[in-house]
């Protein structure tokens, strides 16, 4: 049965982050994810998650300048020492709250730049990254992203994504599988997910085209999850999508799931 995590950067926004914890356990949610929890002590967001019996899934190491546009910087040269800074932070907020999967994004390809030396820093940074997280058994996590939502961002393809985790040689670096970025940008995504889910350390979810719940648009998630299960998936699977109206009234596609969450 599928596992799932409630994504509080993008579910609960009616409630202050911090409630967020509580609404995702009242609905039945046994896990959560978000983007950063910089903002907020770590030991306040550990309390949240021991007091609603929440296990933390993922999130993600600092992302550079997120409101001037970055998204990461772990392919950008140049910036090596604040992306080891960052796996720092990233890792004493995961000892904290327990979380052993982090998201490391690439970051956005800056106009002329040399992707070979992009690439050449990124498997550079990863391996620094899966070095720094393997004693303490952490798994860092790298996901295409579709160019419709983040124009000029590194990864792209699952196949790259893989190719890349190969190149970095390290058993605890995998790929973060967004099907909706992956319906985008590629489709077939049952093919995609036999092919590719053993070296997944993360399945994230949304309605596509438009980012909602599961249960619309063009991907057959119900039999989807199905097909998941019957591959042998047993980590989370994130809900990453923006609720069309309140959270909670659009979980219907939730209830079949929501006794056996674990
Ligand atoms: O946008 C997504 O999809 C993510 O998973 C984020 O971590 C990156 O924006
Ligand atoms: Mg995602």
């Amino acid at each position: 049965m599928p596992r799932f995590a409630a994504n509080l950067s993008m579910m609960y926004t009616e409630h202050d982050f911090l409630d967020r914890f509580a609404a995702a356990a009242a609905d039945g949610f046994r896990a959560v994810e978000y983007l950063f929890p910089y903002e907020y002590p770590a030991e306040e967001i550990a309390r949240r998650l021991r007091e609603h019996g929440l296990t933390q899934a993922l999130f993600n190491l600092p992302p550079g300048d997120w409101a001037a546009g970055e998204r990461g910087v772990a392919a950008l040269p140049g910036r090596e020492a604040e992306f080891a800074e960052s796996v720092q932070q990233a890792l004493r907020y995961a000892l904290a709250t327990g979380c052993r999967r982090l998201h490391v994004m690439a970051g956005r390809v800056p106009e002329g730049a040399d992707r070979d030396a992009m690439r050449r820093t990124y498997v550079a940074n990863l391996r620094h990254a899966a070095q720094q997280l393997a004693p303490h058994g952490i798994t860092a996590l790298i996901e295409p992203i579709n160019t419709r939502d983040m124009p000029g961002y590194f990864l792209n393809f699952q196949q790259q994504a893989h190719e890349v985790v190969a190149e970095v040689g390290a058993t605890n670096l995998k790929v973060q599988m967004d099907l909706y970025h992956c319906q985008i940008m590629e489709g077939d995504l049952l093919m995609r997910l036999q092919r590719h889910l053993t070296g997944v350390g993360h399945l994230q979810i949304a309605g596509v085209p438009h980012r909602h719940e599961p249960d619309t648009g063009e991907v057959n998630y119900r039999w989807l999850f199905d097909e998941i299960d019957a591959l042998g998936y047993d980590g989370y699977i994130g809900c990453e999508y923006r609720p069309r109206g309140a959270t909670s009234a659009g979980l219907g596609w939730f209830a079949p799931y929501k006794d056996v969450q674990s």
